[in-house]
Order: C-alpha cells, then sequence, then structure tokens
C-alpha cells in the first residue's frame, strides 16, 4: 500500500475560532478510514479544507505528491477527489437520473449550463443508470427528487459524488437522518465500494457502523486529533472515552 493523502499540520481558523489545530493524519490507497469526534469538533471543517471550500491558514494537504493547498476545487476534483455533502442538495425540477448524469457529464465541460446540453449523451445516461443501480435506487430514476425521502437522497447523493470516478471518497455523514436498517444498508454499500478499490474518508456520527466497517479511526475533538488506529484501541483511549462522555459508547467492548 503506499499513502493516498497526507495531511500534515492543518490549521484552520474562523475569527477567534480554532476549528482545526494543526492536525496531521494519512490515508494509504484502498483504506476505509472513519474521521469522528463529538459535535463542533472541526470534521467538515477538515472536509471543506480538503475540498477546498475553506482555506487552512496553515499545513500542507498532498494528494499523492501534489499539493493541493493552493489548488481550486475543481482542480481538486479533476485529480480525483470526490465528496458527498451532510445536507443533500440535489437539483429539484430534474429526475434522480437527471442529477446524476449531469454530475458524469461534468468534466466535459465547466459550465454547468453547457453539462445540461450534454446529459442526452448516452454515455452519460448509461453511467448515471450504473451508479443508481450500485447505491440501490434505480427504481426513483425517474422520480423528482423533491418526492423522495432521505433514505434515497443520501444514495443520491452518493451516486453523484461516484459520477466522477474519484479516487479518494470523503462522506460527510452519509448515515445521518436514516434509521436502524437503512443506515445499516447504507453501510454495507459503503463497504462494497471500498471493497471495489475506492478509497474512502468516513465522517459520521453512527458510532455503531463507523466501528462495523471502518479499518481505522481518526478522532477530533475541539479542533485536536486525540487518537489514530484501530477501532478497538481507539474507542478504548480515556481522551476519545472522555470526549465522548455522555454519549452512547456502550457497543464499545470493555
Ligand atoms: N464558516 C464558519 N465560520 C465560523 N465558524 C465556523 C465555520 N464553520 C465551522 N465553524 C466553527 O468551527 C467549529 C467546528 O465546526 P465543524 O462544523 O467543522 O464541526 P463538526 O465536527 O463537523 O461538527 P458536527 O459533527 O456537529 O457537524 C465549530 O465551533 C463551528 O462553529
Amino acid at each position: 500500500m503506499s499513502k493516498l493523502l497526507e495531511v500534515s499540520n492543518v490549521r484552520v481558523q474562523f475569527g477567534g475560532v480554532v476549528a482545526v489545530n494543526d492536525v496531521s493524519f494519512s490515508l494509504e490507497e484502498g483504506e476505509l478510514l472513519g474521521f469522528i469526534g463529538p459535535n463542533g469538533a472541526g470534521k467538515t471543517t477538515m472536509m471543506r479544507a480538503i475540498t477546498g471550500v475553506v482555506t487552512p491558514t496553515s499545513g500542507s494537504i498532498l494528494l499523492g505528491q501534489q499539493e493541493l493547498i493552493s489548488l481550486p476545487i475543481h482542480e481538486r476534483v479533476r485529480m480525483g477527489l470526490g465528496f458527498s455533502q451532510q445536507l443533500v442538495k440535489p437539483f429539484r425540477n430534474m429526475t434522480v437520473l437527471e442529477n446524476v448524469a449531469l454530475t458524469a457529464g461534468a468534466h466535459l465541460t465547466r459550465s454547468p449550463l453547457a453539462a445540461l446540453f450534454k446529459v442526452g449523451r448516452d454515455a452519460e445516461q448509461t453511467k448515471a443508470r450504473e451508479l443508481l443501480e450500485l447505491v440501490g435506487i434505480s427504481d426513483a430514476a425517474d422520480s423528482d427528487p423533491s418526492n423522495l425521502p432521505l433514505g434515497y437522497l443520501k444514495r443520491l447523493e452518493v451516486a453523484r459524488a461516484l459520477a466522477l470516478d474519484p479516487t479518494l471518497l470523503l462522506l460527510d455523514e452519509p448515515l445521518a437522518g436514516l434509521n436502524h436498517a437503512e443506515a445499516h444498508k447504507l453501510a454495507d454499500m459503503i463497504v462494497n465500494l471500498n471493497k471495489a478499490g475506492r478509497s474512502i474518508i468516513l465522517i459520521e456520527h453512527n458510532l455503531g457502523e463507523v466501528m462495523r466497517i471502518c479499518s481505522r479511526l481518526v478522532v477530533q475533538d475541539n479542533g485536536n486529533k486525540i487518537a489514530d488506529g484501530d477501532p478497538e484501541s481507539v474507542m478504548n483511549t480515556p481522551a476519545v472515552r472522555a470526549a465522548y462522555l455522555g454519549e452512547n459508547t456502550d457497543h464499545v467492548a470493555a
């Protein structure tokens, strides 16, 4: 295995708030890494630093050998970064299939308007159908996303993230708001994506599923990295137990 992502001493500050405090971690090719921590820990901010939505005050983020920090978002996407957002925001007035086909066609042009005219192309439609099948929502291909339950929308968000064939997939709370059975199913799908060769960073509050599917965990609390390692030993670290005090960690072996 070789290193795919190397985050070194990344710091993100919003005025007086240090959301990410000199955090370092890395991801090996083919890993499924759980990135966890209590509310406000700075997990989403870290993801936004990797995708380019926020600019770190200092630090370095290497994807392969390439420094990402000074690159615009679309360059990072072109280099193989894919991400799903915590809040699901599909294009309404467009079918589920068109939503995915539009993203699949985005590499053809940098103008979203021009991309709209290209989604009729067979290649994008076929790819979108395959992705809907993969995430298990092909029965909703012709539906307007406004009429779909959250479980479908979360899967649509993952399908869109996959549409550009990312090497590294960042998933921000894909299981949030899903019931137990739906979360289990989507977590299984994430495992399958990983087994098919996709490297994944999963930001998630559902610790039961994270413990079940991730091979390694990084824990951030209050902007600081407090643990990094195999799930069981990480969850038994005193600092992690303290950070989650009051939250349910009963599933962790004592
Ligand atoms: N754009 C912003 N401007 C100012 N402060 C911000 C901004 N984004 C995040 N923060 C602050 O940074 C800190 C970390 O927030 P962040 O959303 O990254 O945490 P999180 O671990 O993803 O939380 P959650 O699990 O609740 O989604 C919080 O104190 C938050 O209020």
